[in-house]
């Protein structure tokens, strides 16, 4: 007779300990069911880590999956995994009909990255049984001290339940406390405990495998020889000895005359791991009635060819069985220690298995997706940056920081309210779920044919916005988008002078709604429509984009604005792109918001908790900008980007610096330095190549070939098409949270920028007191040009003749690892910004320090928070001039051209208080100073 059938005979049922696709499509699962009496199958993450990554089987169901539409890798995962099971669960069901239950399942194992979380254990489970959707599938929860809590709910829900990773008796007797006080609670609510099927897996060679190292350390032999390969067998008799005990007796009686099946023990881990013993140790000796023993395909093959099925052997030599385990206690070997760390172990290398398989399944999304997508490459330039970011790639890996970050885990970053920030993650979805009130605001500007739309706003209410203009151009038939976000009188006045007033859409754009410059622009260009319009008719070209509760909520709803859409308050400013702060503005342009998202999702996607850092687009730009940073000093992330998404650098520049520029650490962003041969940069750089395809400066490729050549680390990003600029947005949210986290600091607070507005109001309320601002003596004044300096850096300056003296002495004062930022309060223009790159280009070639430039008040709700915040690295050249025909800001007695002033004035302030190198030229004239300075800057710099 064939072992395995001997086997039913003598009570014991055979399981499949293995599952993948070709076993079920070709057959095999039901000739075992046939020829063997095959009765059940059990599956585990490394199972199908096996079948799924380490075969080609699924490549077609996975594409064809795919092709449908993307999905995420956990969504890929369950769709392969699911239909085996479903698939199985259909051969085994006449098993399962014929033994009414007691036989015939297939079991799938919950997420072992919840194996410590009761309640989500719950949830899983129960998600798993709805959507597998078989009577026959047996959930696996894992005999952890939260999966036993979730064992006893799961069980009083009538779900059938395989305890996984049990290892040893005292663990065993809580397993059946849980079943048994499960199936109490289900009667008690009358449900059906006739139907309730479940067996707890008790790990056998694992356990052997354990104990026999610890042996083999005693350096006894004799002891070694004794016990080697006996702990096993021993503990699982003891464990059967239980199963009699506590399926007996008035209380299980009672469940039993209502019906409840016993909770049989079923044998896993049951192939030997040790090729001295023989290969079918596990099943010899573990036969016994009422149980199970789950196999993998080579023992049921050695079984079925030389096994020998001795009757009850699970039941002989109990007293043996003790002998062996006491034996062990005295040469100091503890089973409660080894079964301790079998859990432990256990659950990790399940959770590993889940990595490698996601890891898998996410390489091969990535291939399918060609086209479609951004790709990333990170060159770490030298070999110990390159270990560097591999170790923290697997700290992350093997930790689950992934995980922990996307379940909103404060204490990953300062355990502050991270947690409460976290609301952009699954924007993307939800923008997505409500497009059609943005698809019908874009059709209403439409109509209404609208010249011109100005976007009044500061940061991140005004920052992607612009990019998406940059980017994407003027969309024909849709009106001309224009971002104001300075107050420089002159920028005012280009912006009026460039639309028609009375056809003109403002959006007003303000998180908090109470920022001061999108209060201040809203007031004049309501004012000025209000002329031509009328005042009664104003409204109807504004439109607010606000949290909700703000004040500009307030302001818009008496003012009769034609629109007011709502932010999500749990999203920060500067990661508001992909909620309505982007979105409104990407609408009136006539951009298509739903492909927009879209293409974002797949970035979301790619960013996912379920992907493992090593495969995570996100998660491995944060770890290369936070370790070069922390590890390498190299905390100066040059932004180099094709000339039609070169905006993003902007966008870019806030993100990075207003969430990791805090604390006196994080990362100086530096966009739009033009590049040069790699001997113009100091060591303390990260450079982030963003290009586009078919569209990439042959000067930038050849900088950037360089610059990897001369072992400098590189974010190198192909964006394949503008729409991946959503994907990029998204990107660069996650690398900047994870890069945070690596830094330190909380990534969703912006501590310093208050200051200077807090400096900047005060001096406005002096303004419209006494209608002045506090006087100032210059250091040194020439040609239209003068100098202010606080007395400690006038002191640190000490006296010049010339203004080059004293530009000499202030770049004097940079070290390696300084950069130099450059501040002008003028009109942000292309003559005006040519100007200022020249400058800064002539000093970053001339010093090799890094350079940055932020107009202002722009830059203050930008880089401006990692100028105070960061490391006190920067020198900071403040340029302000004279506004010759200012404008009146209604309703207050000062002008844009003093709030300018004052903003610059407190700006500079703060950044003395913070014991920065910083000085400021005032000029007379703008056009003139800038002259001027380049000269004496180039001077100061012979
Ligand atoms: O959208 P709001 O609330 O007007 O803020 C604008 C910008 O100002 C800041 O708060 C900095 O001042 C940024 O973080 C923000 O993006």
């Amino acid at each position: 007779m064939n072992p395995l059938k001997q086997l039913e005979a003598l009570g014991q049922s055979l399981w499949l300990d293995y599952i993948k696709r070709s076993l079920i499509d070709k057959g095999e699962l039901r000739t075992l069911v046939e020829r063997d009496g095959l009765k059940g199958v059990t599956s585990n993450p490394s199972i199908f880590e096996k079948a799924i990554a380490e075969t080609n089987e699924y490549t077609d169901a996975l594409k064809h999956f795919q092709v449908q539409a993307d999905h995420s890798i956990s969504a890929i995962y369950e769709h392969l995994a699911f239909a085996d099971i479903r698939a199985a669960a259909d051969v085994l069901r006449p098993v399962y009909d014929n033994t009414h239950g007691r036989d015939g399942y297939v079991s799938l194992e919950c997420s072992p990255y919840l194996a410590n979380d009761t309640e989500a254990t719950v949830r899983e489970a129960l998600r798993l049984c709805t959507a597998v959707d078989r009577p026959n599938l047996m959930v696996k929860v894992p005999a952890t001290p939260a999966g036993i809590p979730a064992i006893r709910q799961l069980i009083g829900r009538g779900l059938n339940i395989n305890i996984t990773l049990l290892f040893s008796v005292n663990v065993y007797e809580q397993v059946v406390e849980a079943y048994i006080s499960g199936l109490e609670d289900l009667k008690k609510s009358d449900g059906d405990i006739t139907k309730v099927g479940s067996v707890a897996s008790f790990f056998v060679s694992r356990i052997d495998t354990a104990v026999d190292k610890q042996l083999d350390k005693l350096g006894d032999k004799e002891v070694a020889d004794e016990l080697h390969g006996k702990a096993a067998i021993a503990n699982a008799k003891l464990a059967y000895v239980q199963y009699k005990a506590l399926f007996s007796g008035p209380r299980w009686e009672r469940l039993a005359a209502a019906g409840a099946k016993t909770q049989r023990l079923l044998w896993a881990s049951t192939s030997t791991k040790n090729p001295a013993y023989k290969d079918t140790m596990y099943v010899e000796g573990l036969v016994g009635r009422d149980t199970v023993n789950t196999m993998p395909p080579a023992t049921i093959d050695a079984f079925r060819d030389h096994g020998q099925a001795t009757p009850d052997a699970i039941e002989q030599d109990v007293s043996g069985a003790r002998a062996v385990l006491a034996a062990l206690e005295k040469h100091g070997i503890s089973l409660k220690d080894v079964t301790d760390e079998l859990v432990t172990d256990g659950v990790q290398l399940f959770a590993e298995a889940f990595d490698k398989l996601f890891g898998a399944i996410a390489r091969n999304r990535h291939a399918l997706t060609d086209g479609k997508r951004a790709d990333l490459e990170i060159v770490p330039g030298f070999p110990e940056m390159k270990s560097a970011y591999e170790n923290e790639l697997e700290v992350w890996r093997k930790n689950g920081f992934i995980r922990r970050f996307w379940a909103g885990d404060k204490s990953l970053w300062t355990g502050a309210d991270e947690d409460k920030w976290l609301g952009w993650l699954d924007i993307v979805g939800h923008e997505l779920a409500g497009v059609g009130l943005l698809q019908g605001f874009a059709a209403d500007v439409k109509q209404r044919d609208f010249t011109d739309v100005v976007l009044l706003g500061m940061g991140g209410s005004s920052l992607g916005p612009e990019v998406l203009s940059e980017t994407f151009g003027q969309q024909t038939g849709w009106p001309h988008f224009h971002m104001l976000d300075s107050t420089d009188p002159a920028q005012i006045k280009a912006i009026e002078r460039a639309i028609d007033l009375g056809k003109t859409l403002f959006i007003v754009s303000s998180k908090s709604g109470s920022t001061l410059e999108p209060n201040i622009f809203m007031d004049y260009f309501f004012e000025r429509v209000g002329v031509v319009r009328g005042k009664h008719k104003a409204g109807d070209q504004f439109v607010a984009v606000t949290d909700p509760g703000s004040s500009l909520e307030r302001r818009a709803k008496q003012l009769g604005f034609a629109h007011i859409f709502y932010g999500v308050p749990s999203i920060g400013g500067r990661y508001s792109v992909l909620s309505k702060f982007g979105l409104v503005p990407a609408a009136a342009m006539g951009l298509d918001v739903k492909r927009l998202l879209e293409t974002a999702l797949f970035m979301e996607r790619a960013c996912g908790s379920d992907v493992p850092p090593s495969e995570n687009s996100g998660v491995k730009l944060g770890i290369a900008l936070g370790i070069a940073a922390t590890s390498f000093g190299r905390n100066k992330v040059t932004i180099i980007a094709s000339p039609e998404i070169a905006d993003l650098g902007a966008w870019l520049e806030q993100l990075l610096a207003e969430s990791t520029g805090k604390h006196g650490c994080g990362l100086i962003p530096l966009a739009d330095e033009p590049p040069n041969t790699p001997d113009h940069y100091g060591s303390d750089r990260f450079f982030a190549y963003l290009e586009l395809d078919g569209r990439a400066a042959q000067s930038q490729q050849d900088a950037v070939a360089a610059l990897e050549k001369a072992g400098h680390p590189i974010a190198k990003i192909h964006v394949k098409d503008i729409w991946h600029i959503g994907q990029e947005f998204f990107r660069w949210e996650i690398a900047t949270a994870v890069a945070g986290k690596i830094i330190g600091i909380d990534p969703f607070d912006q501590p310093d920028v208050e200051a200077s507005k807090v400096k900047s109001s005060a001096l406005t309320e002096v303004y419209e007191k006494s209608h002045s601002l506090p006087k100032e003596e210059p250091v040194f004044r020439e040609n239209g040009v003068a100098l202010y300096a606080d007395p400690r850096n006038a002191a640190e300056l000490g006296r010049h003749n010339t203004l080059a003296g004293y530009l000499k002495s202030h770049f004097g004062r940079m070290k390696a690892g300084d950069y130099v930022a450059l501040l002008p309060y003028i009109q942000r223009d292309e003559i005006h910004t040519r100007a200022m790159t020249a400058m800064r280009t002539r000093i970053r070639d001339k010093t090799h320090a890094a350079t940055s430039l932020g107009f202002g008040p722009r830059f203050q709700h930008s880089t401006g928070q990692a100028y105070k915040g960061g490391p006190n690295s920067g020198v900071f050249l403040q340029v302000t001039c004279d506004d010759p025909s200012d404008i009146d800001v209604p309703g207050h007695s000062y002008s844009f051209g003093i709030v300018k002033a004052a903003q610059a004035r407190g700006d500079l302030d703060v950044l003395v208080e913070r014991n920065r190198r910083a000085l400021r030229v005032h000029v007379k004239d703008v056009d003139a100073g800038l002259v001027e300075l380049a000269r004496a800057i180039d001077e100061a710099l012979e």
